[in-house]
């Protein structure tokens, strides 16, 4: 048996053309633009990808971009001025602050700083508060990613018992919580998790978010099962490097019924999700309905 692979990449631009007619519909009906700022502090390579993918993909569907990079040694004081600034412009729909910070800047203290009302990346305590109480918050851009795909190939998810390996506050946690309020019976797996392979085994849908390349072989995946992948592992390939995902695709494939590979599926998703949640926080802060299909 082969796995149907689950192509992150091609549901992303359908993501992105819904978002792009929210947009349209926001600038002809009512004169907004949404607008998002994304902050990034240093040089990290794969952080200045991101933050380009993100400016080009804000701008193809018709939203406002706003990049500032700063200097890798910005103090906390400037670029905590700058957040307020941004907090303040009513031009401005969703604030991101591309992680990770270099060490000297406090990432809870920074996070916490951007108005939850424009938090597109749904770290902000009380965003997390909102949805670990089951409220409307915004959510994180990745496990929305994992959700949005989930439902796309199950419908209804109610009853499904989920494992989730990871406890991440940016992925595992939010996941959990997500599956949680679609009825899944959830568990949330980790480096201490006692026979963790037992436990993965009995999932119908297995979130891997650990961050080891290849973790997860087919000996961990019960038959049927629905795999994402949420892992990117730059690992070695002869001179060059190649990507791969916390799963082990090769004999993942043969066992599960459906499986998102890597590249090309969880991370799509992510930048996606930023786009739907900026524009879900130009209609909340503007008192219109949210737009359908693109909130948890
Ligand atoms: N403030 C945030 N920082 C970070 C987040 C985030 O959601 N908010 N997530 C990651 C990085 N990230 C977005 O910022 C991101 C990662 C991966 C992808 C993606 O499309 N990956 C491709 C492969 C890309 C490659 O070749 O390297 C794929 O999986 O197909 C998009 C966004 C950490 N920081």
């Amino acid at each position: 048996m082969s796995a149907k692979i689950i192509d992150g990449k091609a549901f992303a631009a359908t993501v992105r053309e819904k978002v792009a007619g929210h947009v349209a519909r926001l600038k002809a009906d009512h004169g907004i633009t949404p607008g998002l700022a994304v902050v990034l502090v240093g040089e990290d390579p794969a952080s200045q990808v991101y933050v380009r993918n993100k400016g080009k993909q804000t701008i193809e569907v018709g939203m406002a971009s706003v990049e500032h990079k700063l200097d890798a040694g910005t103090s906390e004081a400037d670029l905590l001025a700058l957040i307020a600034e941004l907090n303040a412009d009513p031009a401005i729909h969703g604030i991101l602050v591309q992680l990770p910070l270099p060490g000297h800047l406090n990432s809870d203290l920074v996070i916490n700083s951007i108005d939850p009302a424009k938090d597109v990346d749904g770290f902000h305590i009380s965003n997390v508060g909102l949805l670990g109480t089951g409220q409307k918050s915004m959510v994180p851009c990745t496990p929305l990613g994992c959700l949005m795909m989930l439902r796309d190939h199950h419908g209804s998810l109610s009853g499904l018992n989920a494992v989730v390996i990871g406890r991440s506050n940016i992925v595992g946690k939010p996941m959990a919580q997500l599956l949680l309020g679609e009825s899944c019976t959830v568990t949330i797996a980790h480096s201490r998790t006692r026979d963790i392979e037992a436990v993965c085994r009995q999932a119908d849908i297995l979130v891997a978010a650990v961050g080891r390349p290849e973790m997860v072989t087919a000996d961990w995946i019960k038959p049927g099962a629905t795999v994402i992948d949420v892992g990117i592992n730059r690992v070695p390939n002869g001179e060059k490097h190649k990507l791969v995902g916390d799963v082990d695709f090769a004999s993942a494939v043969e066992v599960a019924g459906a499986i998102t590979p890597v590249p090309g599926g969880v991370g799509p998703m992510t930048i996606a999700c930023l786009l739907a949640n900026t524009v879900t926080a130009a209609c909340r802060a503007n008192g219109l309905d949210e737009p359908e299909g693109l909130t948890a």
